[in-house]
């Protein structure tokens, strides 16, 4: 095992740690400057010759005393697999004085904090009866919420479906667990009382006429505006959760293209202001908070700290 393997092994063991933090880091985030969280809007630098971005995601919680960046680089249709699409690297400061305390690699934060924050979405959001779990690309994301979710909750089922079979085998494979790989998304989806999609999509792969009635489905992928992983069908027919307003409406092409309503913040049903409507088909839109890696890094360091 590699030494940064060790490390999260030893003080990141498990991101169903992460939920409580998160929560609150939600609940803080949607509160407005009462909840003590300073986010600004992520600034994301297109790198066109080479389709990619640099993101740059900053942000303060009171609550936590903590302060950090997160820089996070995302490639699409890369030629060469040996490297992730993503990599990112947190800077935790001392809000003190503004000294660097440590740099933290941020990949698997992005990873864990993203499924963790999925994982409270379906808590609040999934069907009274959920034994059918579906999982839309078996990439990094794919691995961190299957592992999360078959850790919290308890699927009767968990089928995948990948652009590549081969790589949906190698996924179904590899996890701890029972994974039923599919040769389309819509046999994947059909049935599905949670769906997730974790695909690096542009075009939709996920079509509301396939959704069951009162599922609940987490989109995590498609974080440009002219990105889309869900149809208009799926977003106009659901109520629809996101976890900031103001980034969906500026990043989301699953919101902005198809016109639909956001029924409330992830962090408002959080502190119960909105109601959860597990009955109806919902969405989750996810993007991806400076916040979530603010907490997730305090965690690690604050772990690291204690065993140094
Ligand atoms: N909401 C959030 O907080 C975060 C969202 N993400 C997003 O989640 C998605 C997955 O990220 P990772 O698992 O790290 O990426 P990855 O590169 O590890 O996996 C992507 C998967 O999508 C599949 N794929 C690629 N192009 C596709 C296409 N055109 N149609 C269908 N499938 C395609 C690949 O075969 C692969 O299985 C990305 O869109 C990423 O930007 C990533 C981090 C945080
Ligand atoms: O939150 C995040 O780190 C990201 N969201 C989309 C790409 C990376």
């Amino acid at each position: 095992m590699n030494e940064k393997r060790k490390m999260y092994r030893l003080h990141f063991p498990s991101a169903s740690l992460l939920i409580p933090p998160l929560e609150t880091a939600l609940a803080n985030f949607s509160s407005g400057p009462e909840g003590g969280v300073v986010q600004p809007l992520r600034t994301v630098v297109p790198v066109e010759k080479y389709n990619g971005f640099l993101g740059v995601m900053p942000a303060y919680s009171a609550v936590d005393d903590a302060l950090t960046t997160k820089l996070v680089t995302f490639y699409e249709n890369m030629k060469d697999t040996s490297v992730p699409s993503h990599q990112a690297t947190v800077f935790l400061f001392d809000p003190r004085n503004g000294t660097l305390k440590a740099v933290i690699d941020g990949t698997v934060i992005t990873a864990k904090r993203t499924a963790a924050v999925s994982a409270i979405a379906t808590k609040f959001l999934k069907p009274a009866v959920a034994d059918v779990l579906c999982i839309l690309g078996a990439g990094v994301q794919a691995h961190s919420h299957y592992e999360i979710f078959t850790e919290l909750f308890s699927f009767k089922e968990v089928k995948i479906w990948n652009r590549s079979r081969e790589k949906a085998e190698t996924f179904a494979q590899s996890v701890k667990g029972p994974a039923q790989v599919c040769s389309s998304a819509q046999e994947a989806v059909t049935g599905a009382d949670v769906i997730i999609t974790v695909t690096m999509a542009t075009t939709p792969i996920l079509f509301g006429s396939w959704v069951k009635s009162g599922a609940h489905i987490n989109a995590v992928g498609a974080s440009r505006p002219d990105w889309r992983e869900l149809d208009d069908d799926v977003m106009r027919n659901s109520v629809l959760y996101v976890d900031s307003r103001e980034a969906a409406l500026t990043e989301s092409g699953d919101v902005i293209l198809s016109g639909a309503e956001i029924f409330a913040e992830l962090g408002e049903v959080v502190k119960g202001t909105k109601p959860a409507l597990s009955e109806k088909t919902t969405v989750f839109k996810s993007l991806g908070m400076a916040i979530e890696d603010t907490v997730a890094a305090k965690l690690v360091f604050d772990s690291w700290s204690s065993s140094n």
